[in-house]
C-alpha cells in the first residue's frame, strides 16, 4: 500500500476525532490523525476540564463566604490567580504529548498542521498529500467574529485561561455559557464584572424563571448586567483603560473585555468546496449517520457538524460512536441514540436542564403539569448557606413521563443526570417518587419535586 494511502483520515483531536481514530484503529484500519494545534482538543486543553479548575476555586471561595459566621470564621481567603493558573496547567500541560503518544501506541499515524481538501478523497497537510477511503472532519468550533472596530482587543476563552493577571474591571460580551461561567469566577476574585447581551436575558436555552433567579443572585454577587445592548465597537487605543461601545452610544470603561458571544464551526480553512462537502452556518451538512450529504466518503462529528444538537462534549462523543460503528457499512446499522442531552452552565451555583422547556412541552403536548418552586429554604440548600435554588419540572399528565427537568442550586450539575437517566429509560414521575435515594443528599430532594 502507498504510504500516504489510508483507510481513514481523521481531522481534529478533540473528543470526536480522538474517539473515531481510536475505534477505527482498534478494528484494524490504517488511520491518519491530523491536528493543527496541540493534540487533545478544546475540551481537555481549553474548555470543559481546565474551566472546571477555575470554577472549583471560585466555588471554594463562595462556600467560605457563605459559611462565614455560621459554620466557620473567615479570616480572609482569596484566589491567587497565578497559583491557580499554575495548578490548572498541571492538568493541561501533559495532555498534548501524552495523547499523541497514546494515539501512536494504538497504531495511529499522527500529523501536525492545518488540513484542507485538495480533491474529494485527498487531504493536504502543508505540502503532504494524504488519500483515504473515508475522511472524518472533527475540527470543532472557534469564537464567532464580531466584525466590529477594535475586535482585536477582545480576549478569547483560550487566552482568558492563560492570563497572568486579571484587570480590576472586566466586561464580558455575550451572556451565554462562557461569559456566565467566567463572570462567576472573576466575581469571586473580587473584580468588578459587567455582562452585556443584546438579548433581554442571559443563558438562552435554560429555564427563564430559574435564569431570573440566577441573574438576581449574580447581581448580589457583584455581576452587573447590561441587557438589550449590542456591542458595536471597542476603543482600546492609547492608555490601559478600554471602552466598550454600545449601539445606543453608551460606553463602558474597563480593563479587560472577554469574548463570550458564541462559537462558529471551525471549517473555514478546510477548503470544503474543493472536497465537494456542503456546509451552512451551523457546520458541515450531514445525515443522521453524520455522513456528508454531498460527498459520501466524508463524515463530520462534534462542534463542526450541523447535526442540530447542542454543541457539547457528550454530543461529540455520541456522534463519534455513530461514525465509528457505521464508517465502512454501506447500510448503516448503528442508529444515533442521543437520549436527552443534559446541559449545565457551571455558574456558582450551577444551572442545569434536560429535555423540553415549558414552552416546547406546551406546544407538543395537550396536558402538561408544570411545577416550579424556589427552594432555597429547603433544608438541603439552607445547610450549605446557599440563598438561591429552584427547580422546574414538566410532566406529561397523560403518561406521567418527565418531559423536562430544570434545576438551579447546589449540585444541580450532578442531580440533573438522574433526570437524564429517568427520561432516557421512560421512568415516570411516580417511579422516581418510589425510589429511595440516600439521605441527606440533593438527589433525595427529587422525591419532593415529583
Ligand atoms: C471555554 C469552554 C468551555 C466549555 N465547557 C464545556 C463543558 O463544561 N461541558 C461540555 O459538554 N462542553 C463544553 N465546551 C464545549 C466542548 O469543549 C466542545 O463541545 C467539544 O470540545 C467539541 O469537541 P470536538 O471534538 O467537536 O472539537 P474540539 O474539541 O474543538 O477539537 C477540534 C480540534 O480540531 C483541530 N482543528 C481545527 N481545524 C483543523 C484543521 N483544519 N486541521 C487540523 N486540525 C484542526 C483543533 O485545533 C481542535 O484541537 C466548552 C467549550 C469552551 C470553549
Ligand atoms: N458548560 C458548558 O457546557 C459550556 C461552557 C462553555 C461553552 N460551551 C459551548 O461553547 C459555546 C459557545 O459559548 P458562548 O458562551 O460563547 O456562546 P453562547 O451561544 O452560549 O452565548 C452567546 C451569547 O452572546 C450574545 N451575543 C452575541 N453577539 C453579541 C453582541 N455583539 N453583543 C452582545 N451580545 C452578543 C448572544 O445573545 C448569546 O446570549 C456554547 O454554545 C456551548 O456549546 C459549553
Amino acid at each position: 500500500m502507498n504510504k500516504n494511502q489510508f483507510d481513514v483520515i481523521v481531522v481534529g483531536t478533540g473528543p470526536a476525532g480522538s474517539k473515531i481514530a481510536r475505534s477505527t484503529a482498534k478494528s484494524g484500519s490504517r488511520v491518519a490523525l491530523i491536528e493543527s494545534r496541540e493534540f487533545g482538543g478544546t475540551c481537555a486543553l481549553r474548555g470543559c476540564n481546565p474551566k472546571k479548575v477555575f470554577v472549583h476555586a471560585a466555588s471554594l471561595i463562595d462556600q467560605i463566604h457563605r459559611a462565614d459566621g455560621k459554620l466557620i470564621t473567615d479570616h480572609g481567603v482569596n484566589i491567587d490567580w497565578q497559583q491557580l493558573c499554575a495548578f490548572k496547567n498541571k492538568f493541561t500541560e501533559p495532555v498534548a504529548a501524552k495523547s499523541e503518544r497514546s494515539f501512536q501506541d494504538d497504531g495511529i499515524e499522527t500529523f501536525h498542521g492545518t488540513a484542507k481538501f485538495s480533491d474529494e478523497t485527498r487531504i493536504c497537510v502543508d505540502d503532504l498529500a494524504l488519500d483515504a477511503n473515508r475522511i472524518v472532519i472533527a475540527t470543532g468550533a472557534k469564537p464567532t467574529p464580531l466584525t466590529i472596530p477594535g475586535e482585536e482587543y477582545l480576549i478569547h476563552s483560550d487566552e482568558f485561561m492563560e492570563l497572568d493577571h486579571l484587570g480590576d474591571r472586566i466586561v464580558f460580551v455575550g451572556g451565554g455559557y462562557i461569559s456566565m461561567e467566567f463572570a462567576h469566577v472573576v466575581a469571586r476574585c473580587g473584580k468588578k464584572v459587567t455582562v452585556i447581551d443584546h438579548q433581554d436575558h442571559v443563558l438562552t436555552g435554560f429555564d427563564t424563571d430559574l435564569v431570573k433567579l440566577l441573574q438576581n443572585y449574580s447581581q448580589q454577587r457583584g455581576i452587573d448586567f447590561r441587557l438589550g445592548h449590542r456591542v458595536v465597537g471597542i476603543d482600546g487605543a492609547g492608555n490601559k483603560s478600554k471602552k466598550v461601545i454600545l449601539e445606543d452610544g453608551g460606553l463602558i470603561e474597563c480593563d479587560m473585555i472577554i469574548h463570550g458571544a458564541g462559537r462558529d464551526p471551525s471549517i473555514s480553512t478546510l477548503q470544503l468546496d474543493v472536497g465537494h462537502v456542503d456546509f451552512e452556518d451551523q457546520g458541515i451538512i450531514v445525515d443522521q449517520y453524520m455522513r456528508s450529504t454531498s460527498n459520501p466518503i466524508v463524515y463530520a462529528a462534534g462542534d463542526c457538524a450541523a447535526s442540530g444538537k447542542p454543541k457539547l462534549t457528550p454530543t461529540a462523543n455520541e456522534e463519534a460512536r455513530i461514525i465509528a460503528d457505521n464508517l465502512f457499512n454501506n447500510e448503516p446499522e448503528t442508529l444515533p441514540s442521543y437520549g436527552h442531552i443534559p446541559r449545565v452552565a457551571f455558574t456558582i451555583p450551577a444551572i442545569a436542564a434536560v429535555g423540553m422547556s415549558q414552552e416546547e412541552a406546551k406546544e407538543s403536548h395537550s396536558e402538561v403539569d408544570v411545577r416550579f418552586e424556589e427552594t432555597s429554604s429547603w433544608n438541603s440548600n439552607r445547610k450549605t448557606g446557599e440563598t438561591v435554588a429552584g427547580y422546574k419540572l414538566i410532566i406529561d399528565k397523560q403518561t406521567d413521563l418527565i418531559l423536562g427537568a430544570h434545576l438551579l442550586g447546589p449540585q444541580a450539575e450532578e442531580t440533573i443526570n438522574i433526570f437524564a437517566l429517568a427520561m432516557r429509560y421512560n421512568l415516570t414521575a411516580t417511579n422516581l417518587k418510589a425510589t429511595l435515594f440516600a439521605f441527606p443528599t440533593h438527589a433525595a430532594d427529587i422525591r419532593k419535586m415529583v
